[in-house]
């Protein structure tokens, strides 16, 4: 098994995550940042330098690094490589020769749903199957199987797109927090909002769950992640399991299994 420190990245299309490991792996730190694909490898070199020094850490030899937002993902690699000489392994289908993508073209996958393939390996123990609710700029359901099989799923819009959609077409309605209203019956316009928003949604992924644990037909668990995950904590009623560092430790295990 290899060792650390490690650089785990994942940039998605709204954030972008960071997490430095210490030797054993361990996630120590984790940053936040916005993913601004007009940032060139300099400004993210120097992005990178100020959360090092932030934290006073010493930048680690070696990354990982999974981006959905190719530019982005170019430009952090090349940072990363030009001005700290870290070795960076880039995650898609065709660096995973272990993993079995049952997609109708696996190329096409997200690096981010790959990430989670190794996120979910944990709780694959006890189960047949783990289903990846992943709630960022889209909800991603990713199904995965024993033996690193991702079987597939399903992409939704994400809870904040979808109500950003409403507020920006609707000229009544005020722009309202993502947070479950006190009953589904709303008696004024943000907790009525609020009912359809995070209710609904959370219904949604409900049936959506069950759909899938029904057509894999074999026990599934499902996990979910990413920052919405815990507005639907105690609301969505089919999820098992909730992992804020999934896909971080997902890269991890990831670039420790290379
Ligand atoms: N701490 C939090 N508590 C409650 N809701 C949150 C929190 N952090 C984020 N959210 C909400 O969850 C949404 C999705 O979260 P997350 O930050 O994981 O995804 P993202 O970064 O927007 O997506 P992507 O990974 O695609 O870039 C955010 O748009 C926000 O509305
Ligand atoms: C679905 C998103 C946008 C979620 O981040 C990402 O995983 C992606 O761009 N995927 C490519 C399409 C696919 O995974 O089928
Ligand atoms: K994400």
């Amino acid at each position: 098994m290899r060792q650390g420190p490690l650089l785990a990245v994942d940039v998605g299309n709204t954030s972008t995550v960071l997490g430095l490991t210490n030797d054993a792996l361990q996630l120590t730190h984790t940053w936040r940042i916005r993913t601004n694909r007009d940032l060139l490898p300099d400004d993210f070199a120097l992005t990178l330098k100020g959360l090092m020094d932030l934290s006073e850490v010493a930048t680690p030899p070696c990354a990982v690094l999974s981006s959905v937002a190719p530019p982005v993902g170019q430009n952090l690699k090349l940072a990363l490589e030009r001005h700290f000489g870290v070795r960076t392994f880039e995650v898609t289908a065709e660096n995973l020769h272990d993993v079995t993508v049952e997609l109708d073209d696996p190329r096409a996958i997200g690096a981010d749903r790959l990430a989670n393939l190794f996120g979910a390996e944990r709780y694959l123990a006890d189960r047949e199957f783990v289903i990846v609710v992943d709630f960022g700029t889209s909800t991603n359901f990713d199904v995965i199987g024993r033996g690193r099989r991702f079987l597939g799923g399903v992409l939704a819009t994400g809870a904040q797109v979808s109500a950003d959609a409403l507020f920006a077409r609707a000229a009544k309605l005020p722009r309202v927090n993502l947070e479950a209203p006190p009953s589904a019956l709303g008696k004024n316009t943000v907790h009525a909002l609020q009912s359809g928003l995070v209710f609904g949604y959370a219904e949604m992924v409900d049936g959506l769950v069950r759909r899938l644990k029904t057509e894999v037909s074999g026990d599934a668990l499902a996990v979910a992640t990413g920052g919405f995950s815990r507005t639907v904590e105690g609301v969505c009623r089919e999820i098992d399991v909730f992992d804020d560092t999934l896909t971080l430790r997902g890269l991890v295990e990831l670039w420790a299994t290379r």
